[in-house]
């Protein structure tokens, strides 16, 4: 293997060699006729006859079996969740004792008890010295920055607040860049559109505001990653951008350097306070920046980044998200809200209330917009920036992020968007060269056996998530897990907002070291030495595939990504291998097989899902490079980008089913490797 990271950060190599000793090939359990893929063998079952016929004895049989000890598997980890809420607790106390860092802080933050400390927050900043502080207050100096006489006067500096933000040297709870970041420059950029101005080489040499450069460096980044290069040169010449790039590229800076930037430069917009509708809309906020983002966690994590990079300025980032209470919320808008971070439910909701005005919106940012859409935003997303008081195209600075460019969101771009940059960053939808990633062959009833194998060896303090596809199963794998005295816990839709933020945060601080999560964990979440992924339930699309395992192997650093795989996965598999020859990874041979046999399955998921079947554009030279030698096909076929940056308004069929280019009729059996060929036993599904 190539790969640029084939180990793990904290346990080089040891989990690699235990996975390989796990590899289902390597059983000694064949099945009979010896072709097929090898029965699981835990441990503690290798070398002693078989009790049970196989496939009588399931997981969920086991489970119940245990029912006795579920009980106490529930307490133990109700218990570890209220240990971890306590110290979340604890956290949110010390946040309110720093009330003046609170001052600067402006919004954001893990735990319940930031509402509280919030509600106590008085701040100056934000606002032109002749406007004054809300309601004719004086404006006072302090640790907040604010706007005078046409100037940006920084706040003065906090030790504490700094070390709440940016933490402390090798902080633990911090990313550090790993030994791959500066292998970001290596991959390819493609930037398509009218004349795309020179991306930015390093932060110093960019003419960047004085105080945003000062906390940039503060977060501890030296060198731009190349969407952060382009971005901000992008914003300089005011040109909107949608953007691809890999996961864990610092797409959070991509928009926020930008957007901060502009915003450090100009001050704020002369309209504060009421904006002349009357008495009902008089206590709206006027953010000159929105960041719409489609899961609750993602938003809080967006503002904290913002929080960073508004130290000490007139900007103050605010966030809102459903789940939460909301008039804490209102209640925190109206002591400043410069740059609002929000789901987009909560916003429609607080734009019906009349607590926000986008009227004076100057920066647009979607951020994983083609999850929103997945989730069904899009009505509230057009409702937002097309129905309300938004500025309109010309008059706002936009910007989108999506890990894919289908059809759908390329009606947005054509709709939301001006003469806009097309820029990808690598290929579009590849996962990440820095995450080694196996596949492992495994029946349903053997899953939890595997997983604790897998847990259980190496280092057992490293930060391992565990994504299922359905919120039963979170729970009872957590429990099952907890029973196996292995801490962990549960994040899915159906748990409160409170618990969701426990659970993440019992994680994030090791306390409960695996945490078992839904799709909702799959996207931009940024947690500092996740260094194992396991997809003990495989995604049916690709491209879920691809964020799931981006949780790892982040901001340079190397991580390992591990994928139960049997016969109901089948549906991906062409897809999968696809992914894992563009990045480079061992492909088991039996995948290539099912995915021969599985020719005819193709299931109009997947990497199809909305996108054009029609008119990829290439001609790049990188893209020419790195998608020969695919043996299914399509390898382009994700790359959905309009070949000038205006997309294309012509509608185009999605693309359902198998795509053509894979080398073989769809109608016709799949050929089979010539050894295998004649062998009736190698079919496996
Ligand atoms: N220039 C930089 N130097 C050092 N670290 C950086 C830099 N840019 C971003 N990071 C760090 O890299 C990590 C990943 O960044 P970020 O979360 O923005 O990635 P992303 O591309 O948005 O990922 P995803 O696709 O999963 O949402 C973060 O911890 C961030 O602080």
């Amino acid at each position: 293997m190539t790969g640029i990271g084939n180990q793990t950060n904290n346990v080089p190599g040891k989990l690699d060699q235990h996975l390989a000793g796990l590899s289902v090939g390597d059983s000694s359990d064949a099945r009979p006729g010896g072709s097929g893929p090898k029965r699981y063998i835990p441990p503690h079952l290798r070398g002693k006859p078989p009790t049970e016929p196989a496939g009588k004895t399931t997981t969920l049989e086991r489970t119940s079996s245990w029912s006795g000890n579920m009980a106490a598997a529930r307490d133990r980890s109700r218990s570890s969740e209220r240990v971890a809420g306590n110290e979340t607790g604890r956290v949110a106390m010390g946040r309110e004792d720093t009330s003046d860092v609170r001052r600067t802080a402006g919004g954001g933050g893990f735990g319940g008890g930031r509402g509280d400390a919030m509600t106590r927050t008085t701040t100056w900043a934000g606002r032109r010295e002749d406007s004054g502080g809300r309601g004719g207050a004086p404006v006072r100096p302090g640790a907040s920055g604010m706007w005078a006489g046409g100037k940006h006067v920084h706040g003065q500096r906090n030790q504490r607040l700094e070390a709440e933000l940016f933490g402390v040297v090798d902080d633990p709870e911090r990313m550090q860049t790993g030994i791959n970041f500066e292998k970001y420059d290596d991959i390819p950029v493609d930037a398509s559109g009218r004349d795309p101005p020179a991306p930015i080489t390093n932060f110093e040499e960019a003419d960047l505001e004085p105080l945003l450069l000062e906390n940039i460096k503060m977060s501890g980044y030296r060198v731009p990653t190349p969407v952060q290069k382009s971005s901000i040169s992008y914003g300089r010449a005011g040109r909107d951008m949608m953007a691809c790039a890999q996961t864990g590229s610092g797409k959070t800076g991509g928009f926020l350097f930008p957007i901060l930037n502009e915003s450090f430069r100009k001050g704020p917009s002369e309209a504060q306070g009421g904006d002349g509708r009357g008495h009902y809309r008089s206590r709206a906020v006027r953010p000159i920046a929105l960041i719409l983002s489609p899961t609750r966690e993602l938003t809080m994590q967006i503002s904290e980044e913002a929080r960073k990079f508004c130290y000490r300025s007139w900007v103050r980032p605010c966030v809102v998200y459903g789940g939460a209470d909301i008039v804490g919320q209102m209640r925190l808008m109206e002591r400043g809200c410069d740059l609002l971070v929000a789901t987009p439910g909560r916003l429609v909701d607080l734009i019906e209330r009349g607590r926000v005005s986008l009227s004076n919106i100057r920066y647009l940012v979607l951020d994983e917009a083609d999850r929103m859409l997945d989730m069904g935003f899009e009505p509230q997303i057009r409702r937002i920036v097309e129905k309300e008081d938004m500025p309109g195209v010309d008059e706002r600075h936009t910007l989108m992020f999506s890990a894919t460019f289908p059809r759908d969101i390329q009606m947005l771009a054509r709709d939301f968007l001006k003469d806009y940059i097309f820029l990808s960053v690598g290929r579009v939808g590849a996962t990440s060269e820095n995450i080694t990633q196996r596949i492992e062959y495994v029946e349903d009833e053997d899953k939890l056996s595997v997983l604790l194998d897998i847990l259980t060896s190496g280092d057992t303090s490293r930060l391992t998530l565990v994504f299922v596809e359905t919120k039963r199963m979170a729970d009872r794998l957590s429990e099952d897990l907890l029973y196996n005295n292995i801490p962990a816990s549960a994040i899915h839709g159906d748990r409160t907002q409170r618990e969701r933020e426990r659970a993440l945060e019992s994680f994030r601080t090791g306390r409960t070291p695996v945490l078992v999560a839904t799709a909702v964990a799959a996207r931009g979440l940024d947690i500092p030495n996740v260094t194992l992924v396991v997809n003990y339930d495989l995604p049916t699309d690709t491209d879920d595939y691809v964020h799931r395992v981006g949780r790892t192997g982040r901001a340079g650093n190397t991580g390992t990504a591990v994928s139960f795989f049997n016969r109901g996965n089948r549906s991906i598999s062409r897809n999968l291998i696809e992914l894992l020859k563009e990045s480079n990874q061992d492909i088991p041979d039996w995948l290539t097989i099912v995915a021969r046999e599985g020719s005819g399955f193709g299931s109009g998921r997947g990497r199809g899902r909305g996108g054009f079947s029609s008119g990829p554009s290439r001609g790049s030279g990188f893209r020419d490079q790195r998608s020969s030698g695919g043996g299914f096909g399509g390898r382009n076929d994700r790359d959905f980008r309009p070949s000038h940056g205006a997309p294309s308004a012509a509608p185009a069929g999605r693309s359902g089913g198998a795509r053509g280019g894979s080398g073989y009729s769809h109608n016709g059996p799949p050929p089979m490797p010539p050894a295998l060929e004649n062998d009736p036993k190698n079919s496996w599904f």
